[in-house]
């Protein structure tokens, strides 16, 4: 199947502008293959109780104006406030440039059931995740109505945007939960460096880039043929917030952590390459006839050859929230992001194979999951976001 054509996607050197200005209007949504930033703020939204299809509607009117005028550097409002009422705009990021802010929208499966009549219009492809081996799920960070996620090279930029948006909502939705990231862990252009996740390996060598306009077609954009038509040129978010038992990994050997990867943790070469990237020699052995790469590899597991051909684009954050009080132990890890034109054969078969028999998973604990339908992009000034379901 092809994806709906799309000539004015982002072209590689100048999706991010000089003065760090993503543009927020376009086909697609900024903040999918947009360089990856290097901070997050991450949120899902309920729609509260008694809330009608119209005033949601209302609601996505004004956050897409607002986003816009944030991702262009603006505050919320530009009025100055009346001294006996509240500013429009809560400040914290005047003076900031745009820091590249994106701000990137999604409906989750529960918008769908009886509450605003949308039920004939949910796409095949938007179910919850369904509970997968080795998950330790929190449901309170998981699920959610609606998510916003806001990426920018200045953490106050970030987080300005979700708490601005989370203002406007007043009466209207209701924070679900939170996650706040520091340090990419993909890069989403060949221009960016591959940066290190916490376990000290370079994370994104082989993710899906912007310039490979066939891979985003087949693996990332839906396409003409999906089954709604205000999803075509759209996408599907699955976001897993995975806790890695760093204090364990610390006393792992080097040459142990390298082979539950399968990568060199210097170089990032794939073990039995030379640089990072090589192509990755799966079936590649030593003298005595063992798989260099060996069978439980992480990058041998999660490979599209393990995976009928099937990849992901990964835009995932290093979060750290702090100690865990039980055990004494960091809370970090890995809140990982993963676009997709269909999670049923996207991440829901990758994570399966990846859950019954990865090395890392030693090391690792998925505690939130959640999927979003993402729209196509907000076209200009007139259109907002999730129009095609709501109009
Ligand atoms: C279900 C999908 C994936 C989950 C969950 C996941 C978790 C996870 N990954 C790392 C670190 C690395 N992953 C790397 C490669 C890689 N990972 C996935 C998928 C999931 N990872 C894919 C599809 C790939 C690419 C495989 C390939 O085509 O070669 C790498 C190697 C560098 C790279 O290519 O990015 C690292 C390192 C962690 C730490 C983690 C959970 C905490
Ligand atoms: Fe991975």
């Amino acid at each position: 199947a092809t994806a709906a054509a799309c000539s004015d996607d982002p072209p590689p050197a100048t999706a991010v502008s000089p003065r760090g200005v993503v543009a927020f209007h376009g086909p697609r949504q900024a903040g999918i293959i947009t360089d990856a930033q290097d901070r997050l703020a991450f949120a899902a939204f309920d729609v509260s109780a008694g809330v009608s299809r119209e005033e949601l509607r209302t609601l996505l009117v004004g956050w897409t104006a607002a986003a816009a005028r944030m991702a262009a550097g603006q505050a919320v409002a530009d009025d100055e406030a009346a001294p006996q009422s509240p500013p429009r705009d809560t400040g914290e990021a005047i003076g900031l440039t745009a820091g590249n802010l994106t701000i990137t929208f999604g409906v989750g499966p529960s918008l769908f059931d009886n509450r605003f009549g949308l039920a004939s219009r949910r796409p095949a492809a938007l179910a919850d995740i369904p509970p997968l081996p080795g998950d330790n799920l929190d449901p309170l960070r998981s699920r959610g109505d609606l998510c916003v996620q806001a990426c920018a090279d200045d953490p106050q930029v970030a987080f300005h945007a979700v708490r601005n948006l989370r203002r406007l909502a007043q009466g209207t939705a209701v924070l679900r939960w939170f996650q706040l990231g520091f340090g990419r862990t993909s890069t989403t252009s060949s221009d960016q460096d591959t940066p290190r996740n916490l376990m000290g390996f370079k994370d994104g060598t082989n993710n899906i880039k912007r310039e490979d306009a066939a891979s985003l077609d087949k693996h990332v954009w839906v396409g003409a043929d999906g089954d709604q038509a205000w999803m075509r040129g759209g996408t599907y978010v699955v976001t897993r917030r995975i806790r890695m038992l760093l204090e364990s990994w610390d006393r792992d050997y080097l040459r142990d952590q390298e082979q539950v990867f399968g990568r060199a943790k210097a170089s990032g070469a794939p073990l039995g390459a030379a640089e990072e990237f090589d192509p990755v020699p799966l079936g590649a052995k030593d003298a005595g006839g063992e798989l260099i790469i060996a069978a439980d590899a992480h990058i041998r597991l999660a490979a599209p050859a393990s995976n009928g051909g099937v990849t992901l684009l990964r835009r995932g954050y290093s979060y750290t929230d702090g100690v865990n009080q039980e055990t004494g132990q960091l809370d970090a890890g890995l809140f990982f992001i993963a676009f997709q034109r269909d999670p049923r054969t996207g991440f829901i078969p990758v994570q399966r194979r990846l859950a019954a028999s990865d090395a890392l998973n030693e090391y690792i604990q998925h505690t939130s999951s959640a999927v979003f339908a993402v729209p196509p992009g907000v076209r200009d000034g007139r259109d907002y976001w999730a129009s095609g379901l709501l109009a």
